[in-house]
Order: C-alpha cells, then structure tokens, then sequence
C-alpha cells in the first residue's frame, strides 16, 4: 500500500531529515509509527500525503507517486494533520464543501462516529473546542473510507473518556483494504489497537515489527530486583523496582508494554534489535 524507497529530504541544506530512508506499509494493519521529538514523524506523514516531496528516493501510495498528487490518490487517502484549520461553518456545510472529494464517503457512518465522540451536529465549527474539532475531523476522515489514513497525535487534546472511544471507532473501521497509520507520543492509547511498531530516529526507520512477533520473542515485566529476571535484554528503574524485558524462553505471546518496548529500540547498544 506504502513504499518509500531511499527517501532523502531535508528542510535546510547540510540538516538531513531522511536519509535513504526505506518503509513498506501494507493494506489490513494498523501502524503506530513512534519517534521522538523532531525525529521526523510529521514530515514522513507529510511525505506520504504528497504535502512534502522527497529531495531523491520515491514515497508511492497505492503504486501512486505522492507527490504527483493525482486526483485517485487524493481521494483514496485522508490525513489527519496535528494541527488543523477548520473553516466557520457547520458541520452540515463542511460535509457538503469537501465530502464529494472522496467516493466512498458514508454520511450514516459519519453521524455514528460523531455520536460515539458525543459531538453536537448543530454547532459551528470554529465555536467547537479543539478537541471537539479534533473529533470532527477524526470522524470526518474515518468516514472517507479511504484506503490509506493517517493520523498525526490524533488523540492529543481528547480528554480520558474519548481516548477509549478513539481506539474503539478505529478498531471498528480496520478491514483487509485499509492501511491506518497512526504517530503518537501518548503509546498507552494505542494499547491493544496497533498492530505493528514502526521507530523512526536518526533519519531512518530503526525498528518494524508487528505486535505479535515482539511479543512471542520477549517479555515485559515488572520485578522488585533484577536479579529475579533471567535473560534480561533491557531494564528501566520503575516506582516498584524495575521494568524489565526479557527474552520470552516460553514463547506465548503476553502482554506489550510499548513504552518500555520504545525506549529499549533506541538504545545506542541495539540489542533489541539483533533479536528480530
Ligand atoms: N517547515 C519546516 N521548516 C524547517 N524545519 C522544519 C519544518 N517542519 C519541521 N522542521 C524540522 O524537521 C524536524 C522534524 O520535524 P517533525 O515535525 O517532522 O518531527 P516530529 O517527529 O513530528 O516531532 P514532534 O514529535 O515534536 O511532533 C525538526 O527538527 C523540525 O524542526
């Protein structure tokens, strides 16, 4: 669905962002896509829209160059930015203005997910509050039915309640054709929704793996003392002792802590790593 090959781009001569950074994305998952501040996720989003345009290297969606931005691409993929504008009128007008730009657009679907986020239909859109937007343009884009979604920190600004209903719409709208890619630095509201990890640092993408496959190859727990963990590739001091990941001798796949799973990729060593 998604291949970047040998992406280069940099915003200012001499800083590279990517670097023959290399990505393929397939239709039927959902990618939580996780860096750090600045490591590039926004304008790897960017580059998959067509907003951005590699400097060498080719971002393809659907066999689609992004940056051609023909009009088939455009309306099979709906992003989702971090920072939006949304014009002064009513939801009903907004639906007609920029519905008819996507084919597959379901106004049934549409009202379900404003229901579910418990947005009023009938209020303007510039009095909403941001995560009330947010919620607009969540629903906006799940309902496009396009094939590719992306999703930039979509559920910063959702408040407790709206994050479980976050992965539940979104759970809800994932089928074989879709490719969803979701950035976020809030890894704990993605629980139990993604399906592959994808890291970027360092002006390439480090890790990709789907859950399941971390998951059978290693553990994540917590222990009062080291020494209670055998086989431990990556230890975190935690407020009851430590987080630890061990190697899964037993291979039943078990619970994912991505966090800890996050910060023991990007250590220097890359030991994770040399266990997939
Ligand atoms: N329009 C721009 N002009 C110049 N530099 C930019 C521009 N947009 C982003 N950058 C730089 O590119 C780098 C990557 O930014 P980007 O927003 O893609 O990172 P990010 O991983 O999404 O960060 P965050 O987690 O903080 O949102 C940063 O160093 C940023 O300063």
């Amino acid at each position: 669905m998604i291949t970047i090959q040998n992406l280069h781009f940099h915003y200012k001569k001499g800083r590279p962002l990517f670097e023959g950074l290399n990505l393929e994305l397939e239709a039927g998952h959902v990618y939580g896509l996780l860096g750090k501040n600045g490591a590039g996720k926004s304008s790897l989003l960017k580059q998959i829209a067509g907003l951005l345009f590699p400097r060498l290297g080719t971002c393809k969606v659907m066999g689609y160059e992004s940056r051609l931005r023909q009009p088939s691409f455009l309306s099979n993929l709906f992003l989702v930015p971090e920072e939006f504008y949304l014009p002064q009128v009513s939801i009903d007008r907004y639906v007609k203005t920029y519905a008819p730009f996507y084919p597959n657009f379901d106004e049934k679907a549409f009202q379900q997910y404003l229901d579910e986020f418990q947005v009023p239909r009938n209020q303007k859109l510039t009095e909403m509050s941001y995560g009330q937007k947010k919620k607009v343009i969540i629903s906006f884009g799940l309902a496009t039915n396009t094939k590719c979604l992306i999703m930039d920190e979509p559920t910063n600004g959702l408040d407790i309640p709206s994050k479980s209903q976050f992965r539940k719409v979104i759970a809800a709208a994932v089928n074989e054709e879709k490719c969803i890619v979701i950035s976020t630095h809030q890894v704990r509201d993605l629980d139990n929704l993604i399906d592959n990890i994808v890291v970027i640092d360092n002006h390439k993408i480090i890790f990709k793996q789907d859950v399941e496959t971390v998951t059978e190859r290693l553990s994540f727990r917590s222990v009062k003392q080291l020494e209670d963990a055998e086989n431990v590739v990556f230890s975190e001091s935690s407020v009851l002792g430590h987080a630890v990941i061990t190697e899964n001798a037993g291979g039943t796949p078990g619970r994912l802590d991505m966090e800890l799973l996050f910060n023991a990729v990007l250590e220097p060593s890359g030991r994770i790593n040399q266990l997939f």
